[in-house]
């Protein structure tokens, strides 16, 4: 590992240790289910798996909160029981602007949620499949994973014998500004849309600076299976911003999470502009010290010139 030169945001290690992950390949995948409830509480709720899609470069609070709240919303006002959570990052082939290498985004996403939950986990097939994933192919996948390979989440009698199944339901989990680009031309297929919000469906959390009822707009064919969460806190981490923050050398303290911060550090991510600047100086201050000692070499040199000349009686 590399040190960037973001070292000094560097956390304690004591508190906020690196977790090594071996990290499986997309050839020796395995779909991960410690975190994964498999068996209803109240048998007469419908089994949800939330699954969150994004680029997470870096994960911040907000993409952990943004579960919490679907959490508290299911709760409430729904006849959902949360199974699982799942963060699914995209893979290098993406090509936007800006994000780490999926390895990285991956290991920072499991350390946020070794660090942070009990019920979050990293979903590692789609970041480390070799072409993009469309969001409608990811949740196909875990519909194949959670439904087909394991025949849904299990309901049991009273004394735990196992008395039947009820198919996992699979949602979206995103914010509202990625609603938004559904209504953009060209950016979703619509046959992707009516598989996504019709077979599956989606958690829509409020995000500040989207309009949530112009980004419905369009998509009220199906309005039954968008479920909109208000942020009753507004909140907008970005990882546009975190990313900016670090490459001039600012804290990010307290809006991702610790380990995060020391995993960036370590690994020296998001700090080339930072690096450039601070190369930048160092060349600026080297050039003037070598200014100034030329300068000085030549004062001398001139001085013993004088000096001789004094010596040898020549006038100047
Ligand atoms: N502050 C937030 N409030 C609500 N939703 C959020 C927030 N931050 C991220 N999300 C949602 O999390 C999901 C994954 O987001 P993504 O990785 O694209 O993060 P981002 O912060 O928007 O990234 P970037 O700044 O790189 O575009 C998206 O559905 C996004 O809308
Ligand atoms: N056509 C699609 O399936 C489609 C289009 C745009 C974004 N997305 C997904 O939305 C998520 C967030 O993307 P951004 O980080 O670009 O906002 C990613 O997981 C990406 O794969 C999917």
């Amino acid at each position: 590992m590399t040190d960037g030169d973001n070292s000094h945001l560097r956390l304690p290690e004591e508190t906020h240790r690196i977790i090594s992950y071996n990290l499986p390949t997309y050839d020796g995948y395995e779909f991960p289910t410690a975190r994964l409830r498999e068996t209803l509480t109240d048998p007469s709720k419908t089994p949800l798996a939330l699954v969150a899609c994004g680029s997470f470069s870096p994960i911040t609070h907000l993409h952990l909160r943004i579960f919490e709240m679907a959490s508290d919303y299911c709760k409430l006002d729904t006849n959902f029981e949360v199974m699982g959570g799942y963060l699914s990052a995209v893979s290098d082939a993406y090509k936007k602007q800006g994000l780490a290498p999926a390895k990285h985004r991956v290991h920072m996403c499991q350390v946020a949620c070794e660090q942070t939950s009990s019920w979050l986990q990293v979903d590692t097939w789609e970041p480390f499949c070799p072409e993009y994933l469309p969001t409608a192919k990811v949740l196909d996948h875990f519909d194949y994973e959670l439904n087909t390979v394991r025949g849904g989440a299990k309901i049991v009698d009273a004394d735990g014998k196992e008395i039947g199944r009820k198919p996992y339901k699979i949602v979206l989990l995103a914010g509202s500004d990625l609603i938004m680009t559904m209504s953009e031309p060209g950016v979703w297929a619509p046959e992707d849309l009516d598989h996504i919000l019709g077979k599956y469906g989606a958690f829509i959390v409020e995000r500040a600076g989207t309009d949530i009822d112009a980004a419905l707009a369009n998509l009220q064919t199906w309005k039954e299976n968008i479920y909109v969460i208000r942020q009753l806190i507004q909140n907008d981490i970005s990882s546009t911003k975190i990313r900016n923050f670090l490459k001039q050398g600012m804290s990010v303290l307290y809006l991702i999470p610790a380990s995060v911060i020391n995993y960036i550090v370590e690994n020296g991510l998001y700090v080339d502009e930072y690096n450039k600047k601070i190369e930048e100086a160092e060349k600026k201050v080297k050039a003037e010290e070598e200014k100034l000692a030329a300068n000085k070499n030549k004062q001398t040199a001139d001085d013993g010139v004088k000096d001789t000349d004094a010596d040898s009686g020549v006038e100047a």
